[in-house]
């Protein structure tokens, strides 16, 4: 793996050289290229060597086939087969009738893959499966689902998603994976999978990091890199000025180089530097499409049964380059005293427990900032590494994903577009050029924030939250009709289907950004919005989203127009493999430069 280009200066700006850091990732494959040399083979010498090992296996199969009847027509055999036969139907059989024993609505599982079969055997998506059932529970507050073998709660009714992520929040504070934060360190340890005092303490550190102080600091960053890159892909085009490109794949690169420099004080060009590590690993570690995404759900769903089989959930090889990333920038920091505003630089100040709020910044205690410093943790390196990598985890997918749905969305309706690209446009002017863009100029654009508002209610990259019951509950349905949880019961909040319900957003396949403008109706309860999740575990990085989507568009749209092309899929189809939400033949769309003259800044 070869880290080309890694533009740094590290001396002048504590970004970091990767290559000098990391030569263990210097590509080996060549030099391993074997020198056997093979005598060339016929295909006729190999049907004949082929048919003759095929018959060999049928007679090998016949002749186990038969040891294994024998065996098992011994008083042993039945005794095993009626032990499997008796495990099958207590684990397999008898657990599928729990929602039956507790009341509770639910759709008969198939046996083992539970009602997620048909995204398993990748027939469709989980969200359509989710919002299926959604649409068919409307009579109950709560439905049942099997994550496989293990029994989730859906909660459907928005009243009850308030009184369990918010007011009795303390029965529901962790999520459901767990992890062994030594055998996965980076998302053992990383916040999202941290579970009762350990996350209480880490969110309550890491909370003045993503105030909107610290998204200011760190914005000179992100519109430096987005001018950049726009010049790269203008440089790219061809002479009539067209370019068709697949939007996951762009925003991949985007997201790619704005996460390493914002979060690892790297600065990389991903666009020019197409198979740099950052890029090619980053894309590795978010990867949730096949057996990738599984894997996901069964360590929420058995995860003792992965621990006890030593499975991680991200390779040794991964673990250890973001570590030696994050250790030599550090190293490199503290002995020549840089101080750069990104993510090393606050997670630095926080494991001296320097990281305070601003006095501008409003205190949102709800998600476990206090303001007041005190000694709540001991940081370990693996720690450290494990909150920067987050931004992987967490923002680089969801964010590329979330892009490329917008753009996809501009282009097939240009009426939208054109409204975007008239505030961008009018405001370029009156601050004097792109170059001058500054965090509350951006925040302050009405339609720039619908248009995501709207992307993000139709397109939400998470389709459900989870929780898992930390306390004895009592779930109540309309009815009057009771359910006792216990510890270690899950729950899922269909955050897609919710999202789609007409009865809160009318006409909720429709991409009309006005919903959320003055005219428009919005949700009739804001809490519907759950993109970020909803209450004290909500996303710690929506600033951070939001901030770089908005700026990128903002450069996008000042140099070009989008436009549907010969490979645009619409209306989009969900890819049935990826546990996130994936256009099933890419996000194609045509870049037309827009009118050579005074666009650009
Ligand atoms: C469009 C982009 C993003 C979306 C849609 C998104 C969505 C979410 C959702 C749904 C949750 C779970 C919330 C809940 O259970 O209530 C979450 C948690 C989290 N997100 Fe994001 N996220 C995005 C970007 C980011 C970014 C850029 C970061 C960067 C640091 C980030 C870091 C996290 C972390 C650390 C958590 C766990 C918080 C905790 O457990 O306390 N996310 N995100």
């Amino acid at each position: 793996m070869i880290v080309n280009n890694a533009l740094c200066d590290s001396a002048r700006q504590g970004t970091t050289n990767m290559n000098e850091m990391c030569p263990q990732y210097e590509d080996t494959a060549t030099r391993d290229k074997s020198h056997q040399v093979l005598e060339p083979v016929t295909t006729r010498q190999y049907r004949g060597v082929h048919s003759e090992i095929e018959s060999k296996k049928a007679i090998c199969c016949v002749k186990m086939f038969g040891t294994l009847a024998a065996s098992l027509l011994t008083p042993e055999g039945v005794l095993l087969v009626a032990l499997v036969g008796l495990l099958y139907y207590y684990v397999v059989i008898r657990s599928t009738r729990y929602f039956a024993d507790r009341g509770v609505a639910f759709v008969p599982p198939v046996p083992l893959l539970g009602n997620g079969a048909d995204f398993i055997t990748r027939k469709r998506h989980i969200t359509d499966i989710l919002s299926e059932m959604y649409n068919r529970f409307t009579k109950h507050r709560f439905f049942g689902y099997f994550d496989f073998l293990s029994p989730i709660y859906v909660v459907r009714d928005l009243e009850l998603v308030k009184q369990i992520c918010i007011k009795d929040f303390d029965h529901f504070v962790n999520h459901r994976i767990q992890l062994d934060e030594n055998h996965d360190p980076l998302f053992g340890r990383a916040l999202f999978a941290m579970r009762d005092t350990r996350w209480r303490n880490m969110r309550t550190v890491l909370s003045p990091a993503f105030t909107g102080s610290k998204m200011r600091l760190m914005f000179g960053l992100i519109t430096s890199y987005c001018d950049g890159a726009v010049r790269t892909i203008r440089s790219e085009m061809a002479s009539n000025g067209r370019a068709e490109l697949e939007m996951k794949e762009l925003f991949r690169r985007f997201g790619n180089d704005i996460v390493a420099t914002c979060a690892f004080g790297i600065e990389i060009n991903s666009f020019r530097d197409r198979t740099n590590a950052f890029y090619t690993l980053g894309k590795e570690l978010t990867n949730l499409e096949g057996v990738q995404g599984i894997k996901f759900l069964a360590f929420s769903s058995f995860p003792r049964v992965m621990r006890a089989l030593r499975l991680r959930l991200f390779s040794a090889k991964m673990t250890s380059f973001f570590r030696h990333v994050v250790m030599d920038t550090i190293a490199q920091r503290e002995q020549r005293g840089i101080v750069r505003h990104d993510m090393i630089n606050l997670l630095m100040e926080a494991r001296k427990q320097e990281l305070k709020f601003d006095e501008n910044d409003n205190l949102d205690t709800s998600n476990g900032g206090t303001g007041q410093q005190k000694k709540l943790m001991d940081w370990t390196d693996d720690d450290l590494t494990a909150q920067c990598t987050v931004f992987f985890f967490g923002g680089y997918d969801t964010v590329s994903t979330l892009s490329a749905f917008m753009a996809h969305e501009l282009a097939v309706n240009p009426d939208a577009q054109e409204r975007l690209r008239d505030e961008i446009d009018s405001v370029r002017t009156s601050i004097g050029g792109a170059d001058k863009l500054t965090y509350e100029t951006l925040q302050s654009m009405r339609y720039m924030e619908m248009v995501a508002n709207e992307t993000m209610r139709k397109w939400t990259p998470a389709p459900f939250l989870d929780r898992t019951c930390t306390k004895p509950y009592v779930l109540e349905d309309y009815n009057g009709h009771k359910v006792h949880l216990k510890k270690g019961d899950g729950l899922w909040v269909p955050a897609a289907a919710i999202m789609r319900d007409p009865e809160i957003f009318p006409e909720p396949d429709r991409f009309w950004p006005e919903r959320f403008g003055e005219d428009g109706q919005g949700p009739v309860d804001s809490a519907a919005m759950l993109t970020f999740g909803i209450g004290p575990r909500n996303c710690i990085g929506s600033r951070f989203a939001l901030m770089e989507v908005k700026a990128v568009f903002f450069f996008l749209l000042t140099h070009f127009v989008l436009e549907q092309g010969p490979r645009t899929q619409h209306p989009l189809k969900l890819k049935k493999a990826s546990l996130g939400p994936s256009a099933e033949k890419g996000f194609w769309i045509q870049f037309r430069l827009r009118d050579q003259g005074g666009h650009q800044s």
